[in-house]
């Protein structure tokens, strides 16, 4: 006997947070709980504004028509049907139900940043295992970027560190970043993802500079097998924006044949699907340290907890959290 109960979300975030231009006050996402045979599974459906091709009403509504057909016994195809999130969310709820996501997780997550040094070495102190961070570039003049990036290379010798431009260079913007990193400390930028406006730019400042960089929007478009790069060292894969948990491994599957990480990252989820995230990294990519450190933007945890957080959790009955009738 099948059992769903759905439910929606809205979590108040820390100011200052920006995608895309775009400031976001709040996290919405739905909840879905799956009953079958006495087990139970949750999946948590939360398309990102400014990423997501698909809006929250729109997540909603096919969730609702997921919902039908699973009640009525009907297995659906979940990515060739559903929009990436609802496919995410509803994978792992069957993950869950039917005993497939690992119960480890990976909580040692590569620190984000955002240039502030104090910040970072405080966050690179807790960690255990290697050292690496990631730090977001492109926000301001690329000159700063580098010698930033260049500063902490250099103070900090075990450090590994990740950069992420979101496509924001032009092909000089991204040479004066380059300029400021000493030759000595390229080898230790594991990667940069999206440095440029296109991928074929972003190949050509790779070769140009001898930089890794990584694909982040490019794994989410057409013909990505096509761009390929001897500096590619690395797939960044949001499972939310991407589609389920069976595609994301198809995925993590390709990028090992190939020699590259498969580095499991945030889409500003709640709790529940971050510490999922966790699981599935420690499951799929045990030797890659995932890019989940996005909770600290939120004002609380929903339903379970991140290892060691000191954010509040809130419950089913919490005012953050409302029943859906679908
Ligand atoms: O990957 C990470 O370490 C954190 C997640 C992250 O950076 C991110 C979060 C939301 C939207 C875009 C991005 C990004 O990687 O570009
Ligand atoms: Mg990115």
């Amino acid at each position: 006997m099948r059992r769903v109960n759905c439910y929606r979300y809205t979590i108040p975030v820390e100011t200052g947070v920006i995608l895309r231009q775009r400031r976001l006050k709040q996290r919405e996402g739905l909840l879905v709980e799956l009953h079958e045979n006495g087990q139970v599974g949750w999946g948590e459906i939360a398309p990102l504004p400014e990423f997501s091709g698909e809006d929250l009403p729109q997540a909603e509504q096919q969730l609702k028509q997921w919902r039908i057909n699973w009640l009525n016994g009907q297995d659906d195809d979940l990515d060739r049907q559903y929009a990436p999130s609802v496919a995410f969310g509803i994978s792992c709820a069957l993950a869950e139900l039917q005993g497939d996501l690992g119960s480890e997780g990976c909580y040692d997550t590569a620190p984000l940043c955002y240039g502030d040094p104090d910040e970072l070495y405080a966050k690179l102190q807790q960690m255990s295992g290697e050292k690496v961070a990631k730090m977001k570039v492109g926000l301001y003049e690329a000159n700063r970027d580098g010698l930033i990036a260049d500063m902490f290379l250099t103070a900090i010798p075990d450090l590994k560190l990740r950069l992420d431009a979101n496509r924001a260079w032009t092909l000089e913007k991204a040479a004066q970043f380059a300029a400021k990193i000493a030759e000595s400390n390229k080898k230790r930028i594991q990667f940069i993802e999206e440095p440029c406006r296109t991928p074929a730019m972003s190949m050509q400042f790779a070769a140009q500079h001898n930089i890794a960089i990584a694909w982040d929007e490019t794994t989410r478009e057409p013909n990505l097998f096509a761009k390929k790069s001897d500096h590619l060292t690395a797939f960044i894969i949001k499972p939310t924006l991407f589609g389920s948990l069976q595609k994301c491994i198809s995925l993590i599957e390709y990028a090992h044949k190939q020699g590259l990480t498969a580095v499991i990252s945030s889409s500003i989820e709640s709790s529940l699907a971050l510490t999922q995230l966790a699981r599935f990294a420690a499951q799929y990519t045990p030797d890659t340290t995932p890019g989940l450190d996005t909770l600290n933007l939120m004002q609380t945890q929903l339903l379970r907890r991140w290892q060691n957080s000191p954010l509040p959790l809130a419950d089913l009955n919490s005012p953050f959290i409302t029943p859906l009738a679908l």
